[in-house]
């Protein structure tokens, strides 16, 4: 892991689980679905690009979420959902590889494998268009982008701070997420997208995760530079369609 810092029981867990889930028995060569131009696409209809998140339950989360996540997938992209995301970790947020392959096949915008990948052969498990790379707990992040690159994959490398987001750029990157979410200590502080976000260069496509639950919200975070919004929770709490099209529409 690429940290010294204290980690919350409930991530050094999360990432035990991780450590021990096997790889795909042959290496996968993805046709995917292009993030960038899926959101140029929903800039030029006027809609907000958000990333809608089928996250059935989460460790900051109370309850699961039984329906179908398929159902769930079609709502979204119905309530304008540029893109998805689909945990597939199963042991704390729900999720599953077979969850994400069956949403894929419903749905015809680009897909995130939501998940805590720590080496190549771990890409290999599940077809997607876009997988999350963790710059705090992946040790060789150049290589992990390599190899999701050479796969087809588009990475998305989630950072935390201005340091992870230089590791990141390094480390080839054109798709940054920056996570509100501490994932040391499981905080939500929106400010972080806007500290790290003032140090980003110009040609990196910059997506807002975490803790996004107004319109208000949305705001901040595309006043901050933002070019597309991660939102799990807000979305899953009630009517997914209903709530799509709130964070869509300004
Ligand atoms: O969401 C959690 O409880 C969580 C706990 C431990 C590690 C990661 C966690 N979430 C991962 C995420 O990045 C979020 O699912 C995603 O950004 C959406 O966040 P939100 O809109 O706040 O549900």
């Amino acid at each position: 892991m690429n940290t010294s810092e204290p980690i919350a029981p409930t991530v050094e867990s999360i990432l035990a689980a991780a450590c021990e889930r096997e790889g795909g028995k042959e290496r996968l060569s993805v046709e995917a679905r292009s993030f960038p131009e899926a959101v140029a696409e929903a800039e030029k209809d006027g809609r907000t690009p958000v990333i809608a998140e089928v996250k059935p339950t989460s460790p900051t989360t109370k309850g699961v979420r039984e329906d179908d996540p398929v159902e769930l997938a079609r709502e979204m992209v119905a309530g304008g959902a540029t893109a998805l995301s689909v945990l597939t970790e199963p042991e704390h947020f729900g999720g599953s590889p077979e969850t994400l392959r069956r949403v894929r096949e419903a749905v015809d915008v680009p897909v995130l494998r939501k998940d805590f990948l720590l080496r190549g052969e771990q890409l290999d498990v599940v077809e997607a268009d876009l997988v999350l790379l963790i710059a705090r707990f992946v040790d060789d992040l150049a290589g992990l982008v390599s190899a999701a690159k050479e796969r087809g994959f588009q990475p998305l490398v989630e950072v935390h701070t201005a340091a992870e987001l230089g590791e990141a750029i390094e480390a080839g990157a054109d798709v940054v997420g920056i996570n509100n979410r501490d994932l040391a200590q499981l905080e939500v502080d929106l400010a972080t997208f806007e500290s790290v976000a003032s140090e980003a260069p110009e040609d990196v496509l910059l997506v807002a995760e975490s803790g996004i639950g107004s319109k208000k919200d949305v705001r901040r975070m595309r006043e901050a530079g933002a070019d597309a919004l991660l939102i799990g929770t807000a979305i899953m709490d009630g009517d997914v369609r209903e709530n799509t099209r709130e964070f869509t529409t300004t």
